[in-house]
Parts: structure tokens; C-alpha cells; sequence
């Protein structure tokens, strides 16, 4: 499973502010280079925290749902929403009938609510007994015959997926802006890492609007990456 992170961040590196509002960080040609990369993928994946702030829609439009069809793919890439505890509101805009849509959760989440889910056209897949297990997750979605995920975000899952080994490529969006705010989510949250950080390839620097794509490989270490075909 070939994994992209993709996020924009403020010079102070935010996501968004500290109560959790969508900040639009990216210029109009960086979201359509989100686009293209969405449409490069055959999935788009996001954490529930995303979701709940930002309600996003995760589509591809026009011109891009054309060269996928005539690909022979889906029109718009399969949605994908970690979410343990089945906190996914029922007219959330990724349960639409635009793009196939898979919610993963963990055991502990109430059957009610997965099948309250289901009923919206959800596919509701189990991956981890009281959080979703990020290794577990990719590996059930391979099985299901995705082969490469682009994540969106935010910075809980994306520091699950880093302390998990399971990242190939990040590309990061640095607008000309300030957020600021001890509690504003950052590019890379959760616990964090003491020793051994992710070690960064840089790829490519190039200005975007009036702001700054940088493009990263990571260095992996066997273990995790070599079980996910
Ligand atoms: N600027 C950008 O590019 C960008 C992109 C995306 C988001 N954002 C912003 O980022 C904020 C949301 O980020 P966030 O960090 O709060 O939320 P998030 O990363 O989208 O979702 C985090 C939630 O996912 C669930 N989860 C389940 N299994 C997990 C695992 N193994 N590892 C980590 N999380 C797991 C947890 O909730 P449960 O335990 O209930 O499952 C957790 O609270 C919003 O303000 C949004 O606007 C910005
Ligand atoms: N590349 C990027 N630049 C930004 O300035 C920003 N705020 C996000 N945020 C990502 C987050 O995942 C959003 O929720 C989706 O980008 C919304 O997706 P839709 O347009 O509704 O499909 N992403």
C-alpha cells in the first residue's frame, strides 16, 4: 500500500486554529494540485476529528472524474474515515452517494451506530479492539483491492501513520500565514516522538500561490511497511 500524507500548514506549522476551524492555508493552484494528487489515489483518507471540525466532502470534479473514467476507474476515489467509535454523523457530506465511502472503526464501537451508518450506504470495516489500528486498517483496505491512500489529515492520524512506519511520501503546503496557539492541531500531533524521529528525504521546494510545497520521501524501516502488500 503506497501512502501520500498531504497537508497545509501555517509558517508556525497549524492546521487550524485552536478551536479546530477550517483555515483555507492553500492558494487556488495549491487545491487543485490537491485535486490532481486525490485523483492520483484510489483512496482519500481523513480521522473523525477532520470530519466533525470540517465536514469535507473529498471528491474530485470535472476534468479529473473524466480521465479516471476513461482509466477504467471509479469517477471520484473511495472515501476513507477512521473513526473508532462510529462518531460519524449520519448527513456528514462523505456519505454521499458521490464516492464509495468506508468507515473504520474499532470494537468498541456500538453496533447500533455502525449499522445506523450502514443504512447511509457506509461500509463499516472493524480494525482494533478499543482504537483502529492503522496497520490493521491499510491492510484490510488492500484487501479490498486499494493499492495507494492519499491521507488529508489531520495531525492525530498523521502521527499514527509516521509512529506506525507507514508513510512513503509527504508533501506539506506552507502558507504565508501565522496561526499561532499552543492548542492549534500541528502537521504531526499525538504523542510524539522522544527518540529515533522520522528521518526526511527532501524531494523538491517549489512556490505555490504565495506559499511553499515542500515534498518529502520518508525512510523507512522494514518491520511494519514490508507486512502491508
Ligand atoms: N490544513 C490541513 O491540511 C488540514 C487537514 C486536515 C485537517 N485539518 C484540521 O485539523 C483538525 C483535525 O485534526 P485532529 O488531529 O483533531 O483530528 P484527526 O486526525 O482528523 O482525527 C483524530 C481522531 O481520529 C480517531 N482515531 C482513531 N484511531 C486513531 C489512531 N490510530 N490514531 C489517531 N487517531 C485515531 C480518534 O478519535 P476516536 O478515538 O474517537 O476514533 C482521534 O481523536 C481540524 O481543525 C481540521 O480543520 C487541517
Ligand atoms: N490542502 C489543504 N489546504 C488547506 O488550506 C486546508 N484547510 C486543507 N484541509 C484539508 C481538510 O481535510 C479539509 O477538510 C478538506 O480539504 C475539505 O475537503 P473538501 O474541499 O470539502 O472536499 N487542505
Amino acid at each position: 500500500m503506497h501512502v501520500v500524507v498531504n497537508a497545509a500548514i501555517s509558517i508556525d506549522g497549524k492546521l487550524s486554529t485552536r478551536r479546530r476551524e477550517q483555515v483555507a492555508i492553500s492558494g487556488e493552484r495549491d487545491f487543485e494540485r490537491v485535486s490532481e494528487l486525490r485523483a492520483n489515489n484510489d483512496a482519500i483518507l481523513v480521522g473523525i476529528g477532520t470530519v466533525l471540525a470540517d465536514d469535507p466532502h473529498l471528491v474530485v470534479e470535472g476534468s479529473y472524474r473524466k480521465r479516471r473514467q476513461d482509466q477504467g476507474l471509479i469517477p471520484t476515489p473511495h472515501r476513507i474515515i477512521i473513526d473508532s467509535r462510529a462518531r460519524t454523523p449520519t448527513d456528514a457530506e462523505v456519505l454521499d452517494d458521490e464516492a464509495p465511502t468506508y468507515i473504520i472503526v474499532s470494537e468498541s464501537a456500538p453496533t447500533s451506530r455502525q449499522a445506523d451508518l450502514e443504512v447511509e450506504g457506509a461500509n463499516v470495516m472493524i480494525a482494533g479492539r478499543d482504537r483502529v489500528s492503522m496497520p490493521a486498517a491499510l491492510s484490510a483496505l488492500a484487501d479490498s483491492g486499494m493499492s495507494s491512500i492519499m491521507v488529508e489529515g489531520g495531525g492525530e492520524i498523521i502521527f499514527s501513520l509516521f509512529e506506525a512506519n507507514l508513510v512513503d511520501e509527504l508533501s506539506v503546503y506552507v502558507g504565508s500565514m501565522l496561526i499561532g496557539g499552543r492548542d492549534a492541531p500541528t502537521l504531526a500531533d499525538g504523542d510524539g516522538f522522544i527518540d529515533d524521529p522520522t528521518q526526511l528525504q527532501l524531494t523538491s521546494v517549489k512556490q505555490i500561490d504565495d506559499g511553499v510545497l515542500l515534498q518529502y520521501d520518508v525512510e523507512t524501516t522494514a518491520s511494519t511497511y514490508d507486512s502491508i502488500d
